[in-house]
C-alpha cells in the first residue's frame, strides 16, 4: 500500500476535525480527496505528510509509520500544501538548488523537474515574477525534487484561471502515471478530469469511498421526453424503475429512473402503446456534482 490511514482522530479544542478516518491507496492511484471547506482535508494532509500529529490512530506512507519512522516518510512522500508557500525573492533554479541542498538530493534532477513540469522558458525567472500558473508548477517541482513516489497535492488548482487549471490538471495526471497521487479539491469536475477514485469526507467524516467509474454506475438516469399530448403523470408512474415523474412545461418530462439500463426504448414503447407522438427523447445523467452536495449537505 502507498498510504495506508487506520481510525485517525484529530480535535481542535473540542471540535473534531478528523473523526474515526479510515482508507487505503494502492501505488499508481490517483486519489481524488474531496470535502466542502473545513471537512478536515488538510488536517489529514498534514498528518501524512509528517507536519501534525494525530490523537488517535495510525497512518502509513509506503509502509513507513508517520510518527514512529518520519525521516523515511518525508523520502517517500512530496507535498503541495495549501497556497503553495515559496520565496518570492528567490530566482527559479536557486529555489531548486536551495531544496535541494536541504532535502541533500543530486542536483541533476533539477534540470529533470524543470522539464517535467514544463518551467523551462521561466527557470530564469525570479519566483514572483511567475503568474500564478507557474508558481503551482514550482510548487509542484519542489515536491517532485527528491523523486518521492507518492504526492499529497492540497487544492493544487485553487485560485487558476481556466486555462492554467487545465494545464496543471494535465500535468498531475501525467505524474500520476509514475506516482501515487492524493490530491484534495473542492470540486468534482476535478476529481472527474484527473482521478480514478474519490474519497470524500464532511465535518471529519467519510461518506464515500468509490471508484469514478462506480460512481457513475451507480448515478441515476433522467429521460426528458417531449409528447405531442399531455399525459397524467401518474400514467407515466407506471413505467418500470420510475423515480419521480415531473411537468417542466409544455407536454415536456423530466423521468427520473432508479436503473442503469437505458430507458429510452421503454418511454417511446410507452408512447406507442398510448398513441402519442414523440417529439423529442433525452438521456440526461445525473451529475456527479450534484451527487457531491447530497453526500455533503
Ligand atoms: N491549527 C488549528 N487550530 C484550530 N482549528 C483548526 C486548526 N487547523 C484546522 N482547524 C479546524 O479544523 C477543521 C478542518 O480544517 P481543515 O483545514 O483540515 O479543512 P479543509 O477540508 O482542508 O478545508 P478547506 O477546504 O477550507 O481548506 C476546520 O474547522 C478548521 O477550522
Amino acid at each position: 500500500m502507498s498510504i495506508t490511514v487506520n481510525n485517525i482522530t484529530k480535535s481542535f479544542g473540542n471540535q473534531k476535525a478528523l473523526d474515526n478516518i479510515s482508507f487505503s491507496i494502492n501505488k499508481g492511484e490517483i486519489v481524488g480527496f474531496l470535502g466542502p471547506n473545513g471537512a478536515g482535508k488538510s488536517t489529514l494532509m498534514k498528518i501524512l505528510t509528517t507536519y501534525s500529529l494525530a490523537d488517535e490512530g495510525e497512518a502509513k506512507i509506503n509502509e513507513f509509520d508517520v510518527v514512529k519512522d518520519q525521516k523515511n516518510v518525508q523520502k517517500s512522500v512530496g507535498y503541495l500544501p495549501e497556497h503553495n508557500p515559496l520565496y518570492l525573492d528567490m530566482y527559479v533554479k536557486e529555489y531548486f538548488g536551495f531544496n535541494a541542498d536541504v532535502y541533500k538530493t543530486d542536483k541533476k534532477r533539477i534540470t529533470e523537474v524543470i522539464e517535467q513540469t514544463g518551467l523551462s522558458s521561466e527557470a530564469h525567472k525570479k519566483i514572483g515574477q511567475l503568474s500564478k500558473g507557474y508558481r503551482q508548477r514550482v510548487g509542484l517541482a519542489a515536491a517532485l525534487l527528491h523523486n518521492p513516489e507518492v504526492l499529497i497535492l492540497d487544492e493544487p488548482t485553487t485560485g487558476l484561471d481556466p486555462n492554467q487549471l487545465l494545464d496543471i490538471r494535465k500535468l498531475i495526471k501525467e505524474i500520476g502515471k509514475e506516482k501515487t497521487i492524493l490530491l484534495s479539491t473542492h470540486i468534482m469536475k476535478e476529481v472527474e478530469a484527473v482521478c480514478d477514485r474519490v474519497i470524500v469526507i464532511n465535518k471529519g467524516a467519510l461518506v464515500a469511498d468509490k471508484k469514478l467509474k462506480e460512481l457513475r454506475e451507480t448515478e441515476e438516469q433522467i429521460i426528458e421526453v417531449e409528447f405531442d399530448y399531455r399525459v397524467e403523470e401518474q400514467l407515466l408512474q407506471q413505467l418500470p424503475n420510475v423515480a419521480t415523474v415531473k411537468n417542466t412545461g409544455g407536454f415536456i418530462y423530466d423521468i427520473t429512473f432508479n436503473t442503469n439500463k437505458d430507458m429510452r426504448p421503454a418511454v417511446f414503447d410507452f408512447a406507442h402503446d398510448n398513441k402519442l407522438k414523440t417529439l423529442q427523447l433525452s438521456r440526461k445523467n445525473k451529475n456527479l456534482e450534484s451527487l457531491f452536495t447530497e453526500l455533503t449537505q
